[in-house]
């Protein structure tokens, strides 16, 4: 298929290695330096544009996408505050996006290990969750769009927790995610229940920067026909 590329950082320059190697095609990229190429035909030529840049300008680059006619597949996180109405927008003008905190497919199997462990600690009350997550020194997001998406999780399934906080002193009813920066890591998320007796850990490492990658560019591959805001749970069975 044909792709086009808006963002052309770490993210970006992986994802277009494997496109390639899958045997799409690269039909633009986009960045700071050459934001007029929204407008040009090879642009709208694309069929998937894939987006990879920063939280304040997501919104306003799907926009763009959208107005070229063009599907979009993101990951850019810490912009999800806006999501209920953009995707009340994408469904009145039956545009596509894609999107998802973290297109892995270890890291989706860790969030569907997360919530079934969530459920089973309903039973006992004696442990506490937490979560950390560690990032590279680069990342201008905290917590990570993982760390909300795995919170969510744990929310939705563990009955006495209602919210989450950046704060390490919480009320009962809060669990804390403590953000960590640190050299180049690509990604690591562990949640932590603990009691007077013991504790529980589960951790995803991400080893390299290829898994998210990958899973963007399969998604893409998924997307190609497909309308509305699509996530991963369109596309993974469990
Ligand atoms: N969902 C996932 O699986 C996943 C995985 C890794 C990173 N991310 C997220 O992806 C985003 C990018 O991560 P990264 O490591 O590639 O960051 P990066 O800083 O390496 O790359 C971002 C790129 O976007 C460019 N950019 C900035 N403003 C732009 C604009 N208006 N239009 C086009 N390009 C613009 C920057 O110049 C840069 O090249 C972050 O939000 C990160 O949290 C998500
Ligand atoms: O490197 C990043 O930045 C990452 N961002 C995503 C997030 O915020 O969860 C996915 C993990 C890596």
């Amino acid at each position: 298929m044909k792709i086009a590329l808006i963002g052309y950082g770490k993210m970006g320059k992986t994802i277009e290695r494997i496109a390639l190697e899958r045997g799409h095609e690269i039909v633009s990229v986009i960045d700071i330096d050459n934001l007029d190429d929204f407008e040009s035909d090879a642009f709208k030529s694309a069929d998937v544009a894939i987006e990879f840049t920063v939280p304040k300008v997501a919104l306003s680059n799907y926009r763009r996408a959208f107005a070229a006619g063009v599907a979009v597949v993101s990951g850019t996180t810490g912009w999800t505050d806006e999501l209920p109405a953009l995707k009340k927008e994408i469904d009145e003008t039956g545009k596509t996006l894609f999107w998802s905190s973290n297109f892995s497919l270890g890291v989706n199997i860790f969030m569907a290990v997360n919530k079934y462990l969530a459920a089973i600690m309903n039973q006992f009350p004696n442990y506490n969750v937490e979560m950390t997550e560690v990032h590279h020194t680069q990342k201008l997001d905290a917590p990570s769009g993982t760390a909300i998406t795995l919170a969510d999780g744990i929310l939705e399934n563990l009955n006495r927790k209602t919210g989450w906080v950046k704060e390490t002193e919480t009320k009962p009813e809060e669990m804390a995610i403590k953000s960590i920066r640190e050299g180049q890591v690509p990604g690591i998320h562990t949640i932590r229940y603990e009691s007077e007796v013991d504790s529980i850990e589960i951790t995803h490492d991400a080893k390299s920067r290829e898994g998210f990658a990958l899973g963007a560019v399969v998604a893409a591959e998924f997307t190609a026909g497909k309308k509305g805001l699509l996530g991963m749970g369109d596309m993974l069975k469990f």
